[in-house]
């Protein structure tokens, strides 16, 4: 028999079977789902019967608990339109008790979370547990003791459809599943949403990697790169949970519209705690509101400027002229010049930051003065050392020495004062670097100067220099290819004691500083050891559309796997010599699903006039689509990492032309042409580039 698919004729897809009987597979399917429901109710109500006025000894703690409680109660929720459970595994054998979660049998239903009847024998296994691997790993080749995979498609709330692999049956030969065709090819309006129903193989290993190691993926438009990242977040959450609720987890994105497009991933999979941020809110030490042009942010975003920041905050060390003498009583304790230097170098040699050392100094110097008393014949205990470094004396030696440093106005002089800053780049920078970094108009003070995003990365890079930035237990990084090595220390320093996933495409780099390549990049986030995979399987973009913005591969990442697309509906794709976007635009409204009008960021006012005065309603620029308002008009800056059942790309020359080099224009073309789903209309009225022909 080979794999085939069952759906009930009340669903909305095409049907392959006849209807169930009432005891067929598919009623006895909806009743397992409708005995989980009931089985996750009672869970519910037993978390919500609680009575914890026995053992809440004040009302501090009786109201941790009740929170406590209270999200129990929401990630029990059943939410009516979440398939409870997406498929269903039938081991040959029981699998090891370590293995099952308890469970005694040899057939489990996976699902987004864990549900047990009164017995407390499972009815639902959490897709991230051990057991379920074999749901996205086992293959014909490697069945991995599944005697039979079931992949359940649903219609609203209620199963409709089912799909069986009998991956030990050597006379059923292999085919792509059908219901994860229709997964991928379902139209998308809105938020993204999980893909926890048809994770790949491939994607399954970088969901599941450990969370010791760090792992950089490299994937064309498409590929699931953001997908990935944001299950694997959920699985480490679920895998590790306590640690990483006590270290913290983090996802970055490049801008607002990407984090809203996908916020909704997570809390669906049950994780509600994980921050979502981009680079500049990590960084968000001053407030941003100049800009730097393209030379002078190449040059503030270069590692380089973290040696200067180095050399410029240890320069505030100086060694002591005069001794120090401590008056105690009728007695003066004398230590003297070079035994206090003696005490600052050790502080230099050691790997500690300059504000732990400035901390430390006064104990060092105290101590120095107890070992004197001692010699004398007294018996001075810690509340004397203590005293002594809190003394004038100490203090005033310290401030001279090591004196308190704001990483403000650090960066600050080094921007405004052309001699402090070629003290410190002297031989890190060229005279011209330094040139280009210097503000135009020295600032007066930390609150009025005009910070741009690349100088608050400089500020947190001091910050860092002068107290450790804490460490989360995992980040992960989205478009990570237009990280400046700055910035990409930053993000670093965010997770030294913790690991990282790295979600890029080189061919997607649109920023003057874009990563070249991925070691250098790891090298600069402090993870060298870090894996690099590469993903090639195209979840979104049609075969056509794929094809045709991979002729610009060559010009913008030469040497990257083109995307091979899994779709299997063509789609389709037209390109429209003077051709009228809002024409285009009307039309695509005509079909199912989200409509995303992109354009070079200097047409966008003028398209959305025209948009207006013919009558078609749309959204804001970077607003996400909803069932009323399917079109939503799309700046070429802001279109990576988004997507759209279909796109209309306006004038392709305007995309290129309207960044500063050819090469970054291409590589902004080739992220604009990989944002639909399911068709897309180029219209044009200008030559197209050269390099698409
Ligand atoms: N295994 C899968 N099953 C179903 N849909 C998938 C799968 N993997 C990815 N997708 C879908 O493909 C689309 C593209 O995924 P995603 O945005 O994660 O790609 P990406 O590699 O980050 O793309 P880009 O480089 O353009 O940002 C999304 O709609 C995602 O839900």
């Amino acid at each position: 028999m080979s794999t085939s698919v069952h759906d009930d004729p009340r669903s909305d897809s095409p049907s392959d079977s006849p209807s169930d009987s009432p005891s067929g597979p598919l009623s006895r399917e909806r009743a397992h789902l409708a005995a989980s429901r009931a089985a996750l109710r009672a869970m519910r109500e037993d978390v919500q019967s609680l009575d914890i006025s026995d053992v809440t000894a004040n009302w501090v703690n009786a109201a941790v608990l009740e929170k406590q409680i209270e999200d129990r109660v929401k990630a029990l929720a059943d939410l009516s339109d979440t398939p409870l459970f997406f498929g269903r595994l039938d081991f040959l054998h029981a699998p090891g008790a370590e293995r099952a979660e308890g469970a005694e049998g040899e057939r489990f239903y996976v699902g987004r979370r864990h549900v047990h009847d009164a017995d407390g024998d499972p009815m639902v296994i959490d897709w991230r547990a051990p057991v379920s691997q074999a749901f996205y790993q086992a293959t014909r080749k490697d069945p991995k003791d599944v005697a039979l995979r079931r992949r359940f498609g649903y219609t609203g709330g209620d199963i409709t459809a089912y799909e069986d692999e009998r991956l030990s049956d050597p006379a059923e030969e292999a085919t792509t599943s059908r219901l994860l065709q229709r997964e991928i090819e379902r139209p998308r309006v809105g938020p993204m949403r999980d893909i926890v129903a048809t994770i790949q193989p491939e994607q399954d290993e970088i969901v599941r990697a450990g969370l010791a190691g760090s792992v950089c993926v490299q994937g064309g438009p498409g590929t699931g790169k953001t997908a990935v990242g944001l299950h694997r977040v959920a699985y480490l959450l679920y895998a590790h949970r306590e640690r990483l609720a006590r270290t913290g987890t983090l996802v970055i994105g490049p801008n607002r519209s990407f984090l809203h497009y996908i916020e909704q991933v997570l809390p669906a999979l049950g994780e509600l705690a994980v921050r979502q941020a981009t680079v500049d809110d990590l960084v968000a030490h001053v407030e941003v509101r100049g800009t730097d042009d393209a030379t002078a942010a190449v040059v503030k975003g270069d590692a380089r400027m973290a040696q200067v920041l180095r050399r410029a905050l240890y320069a505030h060390v100086t060694m002591p002229a005069e001794p120090v003498v401590v008056v105690r009583g009728s007695r003066r304790w004398r230590v003297a010049a070079y035994e206090v230097e003696e005490l600052v170098r050790e502080l230099l040699d050691r790997d500690i930051r300059y504000g732990a050392a400035r901390e430390a100094l006064p104990q060092r110097i105290a101590h120095a003065v107890l070992v004197r008393m001692e010699r004398a014949g007294e018996a001075p205990d810690d509340r004397v050392q203590d005293a002594v470094a809190r003394s004038a004396a100490v203090k005033a030696c310290v401030k001279a020495v090591w004196p308190a440093v704001d990483p403000a106005r650090l960066v600050l002089r080094l921007l405004s004062e052309p001699e402090f800053l070629a003290g410190h780049a002297a031989g890190l920078l060229t005279e011209e670097e330094q040139k280009a970094v210097l503000w135009a108009k020295p600032a007066r003070s930390v609150r009025t100067a005009r910070w741009s995003a690349a100088d608050a990365v400089l500020v947190d890079e001091a910050a860092d220099l002068i107290e450790r930035t804490p460490s989360l237990g995992h980040v992960v990084l989205d478009e990570a290819q237009d990280l400046s090595p700055m910035q990409y220390r930053a993000v670093g320093r965010r997770c030294t004691t913790g690991s990282v996933t790295v979600l890029g495409d080189l061919a997607q780099g649109t920023t003057p500083w874009a990563t070249r390549g991925w070691p250098e990049a790891l090298a600069h986030l402090g993870k060298e050891g870090a894996v690099i995979e590469e993903l090639t399987a195209g979840f979104r973009v049609p075969t056509d559309v794929i094809a045709y913005a991979s002729r610009l591969l060559p010009h913008i990442a030469p040497g990257l796997t083109p995307v091979r697309s899994i779709r299997e509906n063509p789609g389709f794709f037209e390109i429209r010599a003077a051709g009228d976007p809002v024409t285009a635009c009307a039309e695509l409204l005509r079909r199912e699903g989200s409509v995303g009008l992109i354009c070079a960021d200097a047409r966008l006012p003028g398209l959305a006039r025209e948009l207006t005065e013919a009558g078609i309603g749309h959204l804001a620029p970077g607003a996400e689509t909803t069932r009323e308002v399917r079109l939503t008009l799309v700046p070429a800056s802001l279109a990576k990492g988004l997507e759209y059942d279909y796109v209309v790309l306006d004038e392709p020359g305007a995309v290129v032309a309207g960044e500063p080099d050819e090469r970054t224009g291409l590589r902004r073309l080739y992220v604009c042409l990989t944002r639909a789903v399911s068709g897309l209309i180029v219209t044009h009225g200008e030559p197209l580039p050269v390099q698409l022909s």
